[in-house]
């Protein structure tokens, strides 16, 4: 089973189009017509261009309006046909895609379109071409899959087959299962494409939202798995009509798309034979939580983040021994500090000033992580270790950052004792216990990449999007978290750089990770001990307290603890109740974030994060310079 992709789901001219696509592993591309004649070069040459690439031309489409028409259109359609027969033997390619008719003159009728469909089998075959029928979702006469089959069967001709589009059945909702009772061989071409689920217009959602398999919405591995089902063994290829990515880097969607399919079809072969010549890889990883977050500063701000952390109860637990590195430590929240003068960290820091550049993660197993992350794309991050200290597996993470793994079974977990030197005990000081969440800031148009790198390399599920309001502008948040909740991710796409997300991005010059979420076992008392010791919370809006009284019903007891404390709050349908308070910005706009989850609460205080980036933005002043 081959890659493929269609040039029209990525920017640039089909020069650019066709190098991005051979970089990024595909065996195939299918050369929609307009990105052709859109281009100066003969068919021949375009023909060679592609197989200099080492690429195939699975696929010419689209040819539009062909089935069911009266005379004489119907004659028309057949020269039509003819003159793009040429082209393609020029091209070099032996397969052309019709999609259903959308002709205001067109008849309709299963058998006249049969009929057609046969007559053009004829003409196909004489000079060794096939064509493959889809149905578009919009079609006039023919728009499920179902019916294009039914076509398919009675033109009854070996040079006529069917061409599958998931998004057109999944658009429509057509069981898949649908799928399974048609003979493998019948079908010519899979072509594959997710999308968020939104209720509109079909044909605007499938010409302006569709997104690589797994960053939408939609059922593509239930679609692929009925797919693998039939013993279907051709090309599967991606046919993105998204907005973004035509404006888009060529090189990263084509990343994209490739790992998109990777991804798929390892989903799919752990249920249904897959044919394809694809390593086996382990399933996607389990996180069990983050076990530290490495900060990459200089001097002066190492001693400003670390009196931050000891005003919130950490305690500089242990010193790395032979680098300038320290651990500030509380409960199981470890924060590395990175001063160091060479390696990743300083020129990270040369880059993006003072960053939390790396992420450490516990896994099940490292090794296993990486070798995943890797067949996926991602790529190996090595640094020369000295001696005594541990190879930790990593990888590059997505915005410049690095991912380490660390596991119990190869000891890396003793990380710790091995290459640090104790300095004082583990404090509790103001009840912080583990790192609840990881915020990471993008452009929003960087946000499926991020989500798919996530949501295909560990075992997530992603939530939908939600918009947060910022005085400058929208940001688009989005939460990737583990199966069993004990990895939470949050990512934020900001579309304007003068939203407080927007200016971090832009200010950091690409940094990703603007907050960290504490969770405390008792944030009143975390309140406390961490005012007694300095920390100036986030001043929150008066009015903000007073519509939650109103809002929620709350004793006014509770509302003037929160109010007192600068505490936001929120309570799900459940009963569930989150908590949350807020650190200074520091840096270029990173902060730090205190919660507590009651009664199994599992969101992310949506409602207030409106109130708390206007509390951001006041606390930042006019000229976003921080006030002092
Ligand atoms: O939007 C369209 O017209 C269109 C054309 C060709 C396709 O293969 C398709 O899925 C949609
Ligand atoms: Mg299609």
């Amino acid at each position: 089973m081959k890659t493929s992709i269609a040039t029209v789901s990525i920017s640039g001219d089909l020069k650019e189009k066709l190098a991005a696509i051979a970089e990024a592993g595909f065996d195939g591309v299918e050369i929609f017509e307009n990105d052709f004649l859109a281009f100066d070069e003969s068919p021949a040459e375009v023909g060679r261009m592609v197989r200099d690439h080492g690429l195939e031309i699975t696929l010419f489409q689209p040819f539009r309006d062909f089935e069911g028409l009266p005379e004489p259109q119907r004659s028309r359609a057949f020269d039509r046909a003819e003159r793009k027969f040429d082209l393609m033997q020029e091209l070099g390619t032996d397969l052309m895609l019709i999609c259903s008719s959308v002709s205001p003159v067109a008849l309709g009728g299963i058998d006249r379109a049969a009929a057609d469909f046969r007559e053009l089998g004829e003409r196909a075959a004489k000079r060794g071409l096939r064509v493959g029928y889809e149905a578009l979702a919009w079609g006039s006469f023919i728009n499920d899959h179902r019916d294009a089959w039914e076509v398919v069967r009675r033109a009854d001709h070996p040079n006529i087959g069917l061409i599958l589009d998931s998004f057109h059945t999944l658009a429509r909702e057509i069981d898949v299962a649908s799928i399974r009772s048609i003979p493998g061989d019948r079908i010519f071409i899979v072509q594959l494409a997710d999308a968020p689920k939104f209720d509109m217009d079909l044909l605007q959602w499938s010409r302006h939202y569709r997104n690589m398999p797994g960053e939408g919405d939609l059922p593509v591995a239930d679609f692929m798995r009925a797919v693998a089902a039939t013993g279907y063994a051709g090309p599967i290829s991606l046919e993105i009509f998204n907005d973004q990515f035509r404006g888009g880097s060529a090189r990263s969607i084509a990343a994209d798309g490739h790992r998109s399919l990777i991804y798929l079809i390892d989903q799919v072969r752990r249920s249904e034979p897959v044919p394809v010549e694809l390593p086996p890889m382990p399933d996607r990883v389990a996180v069990e939580g983050v076990e530290f977050v490495e900060f990459a500063a200089n001097e002066d701000e190492a001693q400003r983040l670390a009196k931050l952390l000891v005003s919130m109860g950490f305690t500089l637990a242990a010193r790395h021994r032979n680098r300038d590195v320290v651990l500030y430590r509380q409960g199981d929240i470890n924060i590395v500090i990175n001063t160091g003068k060479e390696g990743f960290a300083h020129s990270s820091h040369t880059v993006h000033g003072l960053s939390a550049y790396a992420i450490g993660l516990r896994v099940e197993d490292a090794k296993a992580t990486v070798e995943r992350a890797t067949a996926l794309g991602a790529e190996v991050f090595f640094e020369p270790r000295g001696p005594g200290e541990l190879e930790v597996p990593a990888i590059r993470g997505v915005g410049g950052s690095v991912l380490y793994f660390i596991d119990e079974p190869s000891g890396l977990s003793r990380v710790w004792d091995i290459e640090f030197e104790t300095l004082e005990p583990a404090a509790s000081g103001a009840a912080l216990q583990r790192i609840d969440h990881v915020a990471q800031t993008m452009n929003t148009d960087e946000m499926l990449s991020w989500l798919l790198f996530y949501t295909s390399i560990f075992a997530t599920r992603k939530s939908p999007v939600v918009d947060v309001v910022d005085p400058a502008g929208l940001v688009r948040s989005q939460v990737v978290q583990g199966l069993d909740s004990r990895f939470r991710l949050t990512l934020n796409g900001a579309e304007s750089r003068r939203t407080l997300a927007g200016r971090f991005v832009a200010e950091s010059f690409g940094s990703s990770v603007q907050h960290l979420a504490f969770s405390s076992a008792d944030i009143f008392a975390t309140a406390e001990a961490i005012k007694a010791a300095g920390f100036a919370t986030l001043q929150i809006s008066r009015n903000y307290y007073d519509d939650l009284e109103a809002r929620l019903g709350l004793a006014p007891e509770l509302a003037d603890r929160l109010r007192e404390a600068n505490i936001l709050y929120d309570r799900d349908i459940d009963g569930g109740e989150y908590f949350q308070l807020y650190s200074p910005l520091f840096g270029e706009g990173l902060f730090l974030e205190v919660v507590e989850r009651r009664n199994g609460y599992q969101g992310y205080g949506a409602p207030n994060a409106q109130f708390r980036i206007a509390a951001q933005q006041r606390a930042l002043g006019p000229k976003g310079m921080p006030r002092r």
